[in-house]
């Protein structure tokens, strides 16, 4: 299952620079390690933005769920998801 995700991080003004320093190395090592599993598919950053773009391929909203609330950033977070299903039209065997 294919979920368009976006992702809009807040970081409080008042987060000494070193735990926020950390936070973002732990959720690149655990963001990397997804994208390399195949379940975080494409990540793009939004020009001018703390925010992202993200393609999750997982094979529920379960897990969907339990993978975006186990990221170091996600108390920090506002996530907004768009399931997605094959368009008739498609001609990417892999858009499913
Ligand atoms: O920077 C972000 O958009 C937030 C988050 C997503 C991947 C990552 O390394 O950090």
């Amino acid at each position: 299952m294919l979920f368009h995700v976006r992702m809009d991080v807040n970081l409080p003004a008042s987060m000494p620079e070193a735990e926020a320093a950390a936070l973002k190395a732990t959720e690149k090592a655990q963001s990397q390690a997804l994208q390399a599993s195949g379940q975080w598919r494409h990540l793009w950053r939004i020009a001018g933005q703390y925010s992202n773009i993200s393609l999750f391929d997982v094979s529920s909203i379960d897990e969907l769920h339990q993978l975006l609330s186990q990221l170091p950033l996600f108390p920090y977070m506002k996530i907004q998801v768009i399931p997605l299903c094959r368009h008739p039209s498609s001609i990417r065997e892999d858009d499913r």
